[in-house]
């Protein structure tokens, strides 16, 4: 039992029956016949043993007769943290995963997020995907929205007004050839971004920040980075993107960025990879590179269902593990066909169980381990403040 806080607010709900979580010691924890208190502000205030039942209730001042008890085939889990969810793509999830990542994006994406300028279409969207993830478990989530200030904020306001914990990204990219009506100017990018965050943190929602949130290198000018870098520095505020998500783009990263030694010096060289970072994808990252995020305290985002319905590649989970990098599990909406995190729990089995078909040496990741990703690995590059 935790020591209990006489000063800590009233008892608002107490469970009795299984509860599931994962520690960092032990992937998944299962405790039979526990005792759950939630406090009116719907913060955990205790866990203890069925038996301490008497006990607790004196100490936290309860009814033992208003304990609610589950049922044999009932337990509580924390809930799920979606790490990489494009909250713009959510019309068209399902559908259009004919052509690998560039030539999706062109074809398929831009035109489809260039609609977010008008707010009824954004406030339908995104009110329909927040109420979905909701019900499918995702208690936090890491969304890009689109380049439009407007309905990025009105993200956050949907997000909060549906109690859903968020981190809500205005989408930067000053670079864009092939639907040119969807880019912003250096100068655009840079002022619209600063607007979103103040006008998000002046809302002061209890749940919900701002991210600073490049699209990916070739998205944006090495300029617009750097000023991006200096923004999440000086607000202190978290910064998302993609990296190293298929073959082609990193090509397209070295020939935009020759003096780069890599896609992920692209970003560092610009002050973007930090212990508020959370890149999405990094199949095709170098050790080399995984060293530089763990040096960095950066995290990765494993987006499995979109790295094979773009045909990206398999991110070797186990190697990013054993290099010490944080990771989180992420439905990449819609590059990945499923708004649901235990779509991202089945596939992160499938692609750990291709590397072990590839070879047989690969340690395959355990459901165990991977719950623990979906829930706890998620809040260590999610919710650091
Ligand atoms: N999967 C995916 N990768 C990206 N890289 C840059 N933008 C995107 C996107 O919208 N989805
Ligand atoms: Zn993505």
């Amino acid at each position: 039992m935790e020591t209990p806080d006489k000063s800590s607010t009233a008892i608002a709900f107490v469970y009795r029956g299984t509860l599931v979580h994962s520690t960092p010691k032990e992937a998944l924890q299962i405790l039979e016949d526990a005792l759950l208190g939630v406090d009116s502000e719907g913060k955990i205030a205790f866990i203890g043993e069925g038996n301490e039942s008497q006990k607790l209730s004196e100490v936290f001042r309860f009814s033992p007769s208003a304990v609610t008890q589950l049922d044999q085939h009932e337990f509580l889990m924390p809930g799920m943290i979606d790490t990489h969810i494009h909250a713009s793509q959510y019309s068209y999830a399902g559908t259009a995963l004919d052509m690998p990542l560039l030539q999706w994006l062109n074809n398929y994406t831009f035109p489809v997020e260039s609609q977010f300028k008008d707010l009824e279409f954004a406030n339908k969207v995104y009110t329909q995907v927040v109420k979905r993830t909701l019900r499918n478990g995702t208690t936090t989530a890491c969304y890009f929205a689109t380049i439009h200030t407007d309905a990025a904020l009105l993200l956050g306001q949907i997000t909060n007004d549906f109690g859903q914990r968020a981190l809500v990204g205005k989408v930067c990219m000053d670079r864009n050839d092939a639907v040119q009506h969807y880019r912003e100017t250096s100068q655009e990018s840079q002022d619209e971004t600063n607007r979103f965050i103040k006008e998000l943190l002046n809302k002061k929602y209890p749940l919900v920040k701002p991210v600073v949130t490049p699209r990916f290198a070739p998205s944006c000018t090495e300029a617009l980075l750097a000023q991006l870098g200096a923004t999440a520095k000086n607000n202190n505020l978290h910064i998302q993107s993609h990296i190293s998500e298929n073959l082609e783009e990193i090509k397209l990263v070295k020939e935009l960025f020759p003096k780069s030694e890599s896609y992920s010096d692209v970003y560092h060289k610009c002050n973007l990879l930090t212990d508020k970072t959370v890149m999405a994808h990094g199949c095709h990252l170098s050790d080399k590179e995984l060293a530089l995020f763990r040096e960095t305290g950066a995290a990765l985002s494993h987006c499995p269902n979109s790295n094979f319905s773009l045909c990206s590649g398999l991110l070797n989970v186990r190697n990013v593990l054993n290099h010490k990098v944080k990771l989180g599990l992420g439905t990449d909406v819609a590059g990945g066909y499923s708004s649901s995190m235990l779509d991202a729990v089945r596939r992160t089995l499938d692609a750990s169980k291709v590397l072990t078909i590839q070879d047989r040496e690969h340690k395959t990741l355990t459901f165990e381990e991977v719950f623990r990703l979906a829930t706890l690995g998620g809040s260590q590059g999610e919710t650091q403040t």
